[in-house]
């Protein structure tokens, strides 16, 4: 076993901090609270109130996450990762995988103590992600958490939009996250550990968009929040918690394109909160919905995170 020298902790008074200075402990497994390198010096109840806390939001295990290069895929990965996620495998179109390599290399650099993986997947081919899931399991030792964040937007009038166009989206938001999340139900069903599928719906499964036509998009997402519920209802028995979140209007690539720029403006004035979110926003709910021990009576629920959104 390895030794380090114990630094000053910095809430410490100058006493504590010169016996501090002098002891070296031992390596181990260490929770925050209890690291000397990352604690104040806390009375043990104290010690013990943070690590329960810690623990309560806690997330244990490995992640597939879907739309793995996409802006709240990547911000979910982070906070999932920085919780105590043991490993992840990001599943993108080969074209996004390409363009994000940067960002997947300073992934893997902020957080060397965790395994990133990347896969090129198509999530409306069900074969390839059926074998995708299978070599996701096999390299991290198991699935237990499912994010799917795939999916396309299409700004389209209903009545010149083509059926290609209408299902697409469908094809993507839905039958996609449909495939995704059976492909990962049987891993974990068949490890007896169960696990967490988390769905992205959107406050567009709660109202018609203003001013943009989306039909097929706001479809869609009605359809993953009650494809949410069946799956909750008909997994439980396997120890498989279903859940999705409904994001309001996020300041993210996919709501920057030049036909969106002059909306932006008409969302944030349609939103209590007078703005968009920011990606980190949706941090929280994603930790909550996904830790066994903070998430393990919630299941088929939608958890809208809008900023109000949809009170107007
Ligand atoms: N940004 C928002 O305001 C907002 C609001 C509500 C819901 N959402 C939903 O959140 C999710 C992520 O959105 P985002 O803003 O991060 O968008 P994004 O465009 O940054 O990410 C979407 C990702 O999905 C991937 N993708 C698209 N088609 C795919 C396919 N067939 N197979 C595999 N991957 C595919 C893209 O390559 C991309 O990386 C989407 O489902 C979106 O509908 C976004
Ligand atoms: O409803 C908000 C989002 O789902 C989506 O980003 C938007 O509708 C895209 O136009």
């Amino acid at each position: 076993m390895g030794s380090i020298q114990q630094p000053a902790a910095p809430m410490a008074n100058p006493e504590d901090r010169a016996a501090l200075s002098s002891r070296v402990i031992p390596t181990m497994t260490l929770s925050t609270a209890q690291n000397p390198l990352t604690a104040p010096l806390l009375p043990p109840q104290a010690a013990a109130a943070a690590e329960r806390a810690a623990a309560r939001f806690e997330i244990t295990g490995n992640a597939v996450i879907t739309g793995g290069t996409g802006s709240l895929a990547q911000a979910a990965t982070r906070a999932l990762i920085e919780h105590g996620l043991s490993s992840v495998c990001l599943m993108d179109l080969p074209s996004s995988l390409k363009t994000a390599e940067h960002q997947l290399a300073h992934l893997q650099q902020d957080f060397p103590h965790v395994k990133v993986h990347s896969m090129p997947v198509d999530v409306t081919n069900q074969e390839v992600v059926e074998q995708a899931f299978q070599q996701a399991a096999d390299t991290m030792g198991g699935i237990d958490i499912l994010c799917c964040f795939a999916g396309v937007v299409g700004c389209v009038h209903s009545i010149s939009a083509t059926a290609n166009e209408w299902r697409k989206v469908l094809d993507v938001n839905l039958t996609g996250s449909f495939i995704c999340a059976q492909a990962a139900a049987k891993h974990m069903k068949s490890s007896g550990h169960g696990g967490s599928i988390m769905f992205t719906a959107s406050i567009s499964a709660h109202h018609v968009n203003y001013p943009q036509p989306q039909a097929a998009y706001n479809v869609s997402k009605i359809g993953v929040t009650h494809l949410t519920r069946n799956l909750a209802a008909e997994w439980a028995v396997h120890g498989i918690r279903v859940n999705c979140i409904s994001p309001g209007y996020m300041d993210t690539v996919l709501n920057e394109g030049d036909n969106l720029k002059e909306v932006r403006s008409v969302w944030a004035s349609r939103c209590p909160m007078g703005r968009m979110g920011d990606i980190e926003e949706i941090t929280g709910p994603v930790v909550l919905l996904n830790s066994r021990r903070g998430g393990r009576y919630i299941s088929g629920t939608d958890l809208v995170v809008d900023g109000g959104a949809m009170c107007f």
